[in-house]
């Protein structure tokens, strides 16, 4: 495994118990406010000595209490990525990219300027200060200075949360970028599940300080339980097959035909898609004269009744689970059962355009 993290640390009233490991990639660190994900990134960023604890990125020794290594934080070769771009204003676009370099060991200097440049299509900037940028450009250059430092580790803490949704869609395939061209692993913080969605390799979801589960986006946005109703998600894995005169594209997945609002990808590309759980609609019965354009069946494999009104009810439909929450009343009135067929119905519109990224999603373990 790539990223290998165990720490324990109390406060007074809370205590952060964790231990995974999780391949290269994108590690999405997922929970409501208060559950220790910056406890967390603090003691892996070694701004917090843990009361024990051990953390590696390949075979880098952050941190190992055990064995007495507590590497200051300049010296623990990480590559920050927040909320603000943090850059310097005095010094333009390239300097502070130069900057990153700086700190970066000779021997380790891996990536050029020019593909950091070019992969982050920022060569127009290049001569520009930081006040003279979008919030989306700023981030763009953080995310070169960080990757210019030759990092063993890159930490990003919600390094999309101040930016709209227009500059959230037009920084979120950079990050797809940086999982699929670069080796280093990315410790990632985000409280969005479509963000989870797109992004994760593995993700980490945390509750009250402990691993409430850990696995792939599927499997984790599919856990009730984990993540919370208003999160619970599925993930497809999907090819696009056309773009169609009326708006349409559609896409091919292992649960049949998708038609979703016009993507931009080229057919032939594979994508991921979630589907939120809340937008999912169940029948028995095989549906007709309906508006909504996805129709997909499969075999009920679990139904988790919450402690509100809430059920989610999961299907496997071809080798992929799509969950549906609805209410426990729908689930008593119609009669729902494990292994029973049953239709789920979904709006074309209610997958947004955040929803539909790049890349391969793994296939859920069984
Ligand atoms: N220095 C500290 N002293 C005492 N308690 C602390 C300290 N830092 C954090 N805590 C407590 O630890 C718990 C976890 O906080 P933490 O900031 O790690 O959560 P979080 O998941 O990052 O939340 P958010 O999403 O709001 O940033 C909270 O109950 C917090 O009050």
């Amino acid at each position: 495994m790539t990223l290998q993290v165990s720490l324990r640390h109390s406060f007074k009233g809370f205590t952060l118990d964790v231990a995974f490991s999780a391949p290269a990639g994108v590690t999405v660190l997922f929970g409501p406010s208060g559950s220790g994900k910056t406890t967390l990134i603090n003691a892996v960023a070694g701004l917090l000595r843990p009361d024990q604890g051990r953390v590696v990125a390949h075979d880098w020794v952050l941190l190992d209490t055990q064995a007495r290594r507590n590497l200051p934080p300049h010296k623990r070769r990480l590559g920050y990525i927040f909320q603000e771009g943090r850059l310097f204003p005095h010094l333009t676009v390239r300097q502070n990219l130069l900057y990153g370099r700086w700190f970066a060991p000779r021997d380790a200097r891996t990536e050029g300027l020019t593909r950091v440049v070019e992969m982050l299509g920022i060569g127009a900037l290049l001569d520009r200060r930081p006040g003279a940028l979008s919030g989306g450009e700023k981030q763009r250059v953080a995310i070169g200075r960080a990757l210019l430092a030759a990092p063993k580790l890159i930490l990003a803490d919600e390094p999309l949360a101040a930016l709209d949704e227009a500059r959230k869609a037009e920084i979120l395939p950079y990050f797809e970028r940086l999982r699929d061209e670069v080796s280093v692993p990315i410790l990632y913080v985000s409280h969005s599940s479509a963000e989870v969605a797109r992004l994760a390799t593995t993700v980490v979801a945390l509750k009250a300080g402990r691993v409430a589960a850990c696995g792939t986006a599927a499997q984790v946005l599919g856990d009730v339980a984990a993540v919370g109703a208003r999160a619970a998600a599925s993930v497809l894995s999907a090819r696009v097959v056309a773009h169609h005169s009326d708006g349409l594209s559609e896409l091919t997945t292992a649960a049949g035909s998708l038609w979703l609002p016009r993507i931009s990808d080229q057919p032939g590309t594979t994508l991921r898609v979630r589907i939120a759980a809340q937008e999912v609609i169940l029948s028995r019965d095989a549906p007709q004269g309906l508006s909504a354009l996805n129709i997909l069946s499969g075999l009920i494999t679990d139904i988790r009744l919450g402690n509100g009104p809430g059920a989610l009810v999961t299907l496997a439909i071809g080798d992929e689970r799509l969950s549906a929450r609805i209410t426990r009343r729908s689930v008593q009135a119609m009669g729902l059962e494990r292994g029973q067929r049953c239709h789920a119905i979904l709006k074309s519109v209610a997958v947004a355009p955040e929803d539909v990224g790049t890349g391969r999603q793994y296939k859920v373990a069984e």
